[in-house]
């Protein structure tokens, strides 16, 4: 925690733990910390940190990450990243996620480029979906990435996620096909409900397979998903796709500010 800052509530439903900050800046310290506590972790124990970012509002409450103290002690070096989903546009176009991590977070620390792994966007949503799945193959081969031995899909130290209003984490939309997949790693949607509508995606098998998530809520526009997942009641026996994310052999944390509690 960082000082000066209130401790957040934190609320439990089954493995989930929802930490709930009166801010969103005391939020991002937090989540800050939580990110820098991880990184150290492991690069102490396998010489790299392996982090996967959605885009969307998650990324604005990263800034804290690049800042003092974490900022200059963090061993950015080790670092490699990856993109939960990305929308099939060049990486210079308003729509894109690298774009949008790149201006808010990645241009301000130092990760070697080679260990950034941005999307093919000179291919088809389904060719940047095979492309992608095909370097996550080729980094497991060379020892970057590690599978679950329990599920035999890869297991990325850290995911940063958020979580669209309607409850869709990465490209994966509530009532979707793509929500029962079970042997892609990396798939692709070209009807996406929310523009743009080509993109590709990670699957439930590889998110679920994470050491450790973070899912990020601020907003009130997130308040009806978070009194789903959290509220005393379930008000609907469908499953939102957040309320899928059921980690394997991880730990998954919750991060929303009060207004995105605020239905709780
Ligand atoms: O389209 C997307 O939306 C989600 C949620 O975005 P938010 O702005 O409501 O937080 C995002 O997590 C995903 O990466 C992005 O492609």
């Amino acid at each position: 925690m960082a000082s000066g800052t209130t401790p957040p509530g934190v609320l439990t439903k089954g493995d989930s733990e929802l930490l709930v900050f009166d801010n969103e800046e005391e939020l991002s310290n937090s989540l800050a910390k939580y990110t820098a506590d991880l990184s150290k972790k492991f690069c102490l124990e396998k010489g790299a940190f392996t982090v996967v970012l959605s885009g969307g509002s998650l990324v604005k409450s990263l800034r804290k990450l690049v800042e003092t103290p974490y900022g200059d002690s963090i061993d950015w070096g080790k670092w490699h990243i990856f993109w939960v989903d990305e929308r099939v546009v060049p990486k210079d176009h308003p729509d894109s996620n690298y774009k949008l991590v790149f201006d808010g977070f990645l241009s301000k620390v130092q990760i070697p480029a080679g260990q950034v792994y941005a999307i093919n966007d000179s291919l088809s949503a389904a060719g940047a979906a095979d492309d992608y799945e095909s370097c996550l193959k080729h980094l497991v081969n060379e020892g970057v990435l590690l599978l679950s031995p329990a599920t035999g899909f890869p297991k990325f130290d850290l995911m940063l996620l958020g979580m669209g209003p309607d409850g869709h984490i990465a490209s994966l939309f509530p009532g979707h096909i793509l929500l029962t997949e079970n042997e892609r790693w990396v798939t692709f949607i070209n009807n996406s409900p929310k523009p743009p509508p080509e993109r590709i995606t990670f699957t439930f098998p590889v998110i679920n397979s994470s050491a450790y998530v973070a899912l990020v809520a601020t907003g009130a526009g997130k308040a009806d998903v978070v009194h789903q997942a959290f509220g005393s009641k379930n008000s609907s026996s469908v499953l939102l796709p957040v309320q899928m994310v059921k980690l394997d052999n991880g730990i998954l944390t919750w991060f929303a500010d009060k207004a995105a509690a605020s239905k709780l």
